[in-house]
């Protein structure tokens, strides 16, 4: 059986008499353990196929089995990270993460075990000491790390990743993919991530799925990344196999599906 199966997934989305085709037989299978990046053109269905995946929009066809079971709405076996860091702003770093611990364990682990496992995961993502600040008393980098933070805490079967570091400039988004890969070494979470960035794709992961562009956008092709792990940015820059994987996403994206602006 498979862990997770995206079977056949078509999504048209209706405004009055107009409907757009956005997703076109889309199907997947993902490992338990892969980390699988989506790449694409704007436009072309990538966040909705990730908010089918997390139960946020139905498919107009085909569906998503988690370990055989049918998804159909949202739930804490899947955690999503959001691009523009989702915390309620009112709430410290603490509590952010603890209403999603509540929430999943609040029937289930006693309240000192709860407050531990909020700590082991502020801990993870380096953002113990901030625990009583507010988001707005952060930076960018660190909401997002406490976003991270508060999706693992759930203990997801998959962690849902939308763009996560789209909004940080370089060098935070450098420290962010180096932590998610550690993590992700550590863990063994099954993660689906959603980028504009082609080093970070072959950098992060295990396969990366290639959408056409929209409408009616669909897998062109699916890339093994054959690097061994643990992975440094410093040596895969001369690394042949990363020098390949690199080219092949971007021909893709640049010669055989070039991304031409409506008129
Ligand atoms: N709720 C909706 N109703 C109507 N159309 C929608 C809705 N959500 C998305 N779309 C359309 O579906 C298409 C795909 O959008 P989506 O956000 O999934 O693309 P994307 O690849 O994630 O884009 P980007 O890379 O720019 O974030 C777009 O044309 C968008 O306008």
């Amino acid at each position: 059986m498979s862990y997770l199966k995206i079977d056949h997934v078509d999504k048209r989305f209706q405004r009055g008499a107009a409907s757009t085709e956005v997703l076109k037989d889309v199907s997947l299978v993902i490992d338990k353990g892969e980390f699988v990046s989506i790449i694409g053109h704007s436009g072309c269905g990538k966040s909705t196929l990730l908010n089918i995946v997390a139960g946020l929009t139905p498919a107009t066809t085909g569906g998503i089995l988690l370990e055989g079971k049918e998804v159909n709405a949202p739930g804490p076996d899947r955690a999503v990270v959001f691009q523009n860091h989702s915390l309620l702003p009112w709430l410290t770093v603490y509590d952010n993460v603890a209403l999603a611990v509540n929430k999943v364990f609040g029937r289930t682990r006693s309240r000192a075990e709860r407050h531990d496992w909020i700590m082991h995961n502020l801990d993870l993502v380096q953002m113990a000491h901030a625990r009583d600040k507010r988001p707005g008393e952060i930076s960018g980098g660190m909401k997002q790390r406490v976003g991270i933070a508060r999706g693992l805490a759930m203990e997801p079967k998959i962690l849902l990743l939308d763009e996560p570091f789209g909004a940080l400039d370089a060098l935070t988004r450098a420290h962010l993919q180096d932590s998610v890969m550690q993590i992700h070494a550590a863990l063994g979470n099954t993660m689906i991530m959603i980028t504009h960035d082609v080093d970070e794709a072959v950098l992060l992961s295990d396969r990366i799925v290639m959408m056409t562009n929209g409408p009616s956008a669909r897998i062109g092709e699916v890339l093994d990344v054959h690097l061994t792990r643990p992975r440094q940015r410093l040596e895969l820059v001369s690394d042949r196999t990363y020098i390949a994987a690199r080219e092949a996403v971007l021909k893709f994206l640049y010669e055989r599906h070039r991304f031409v602006e409506a008129a």
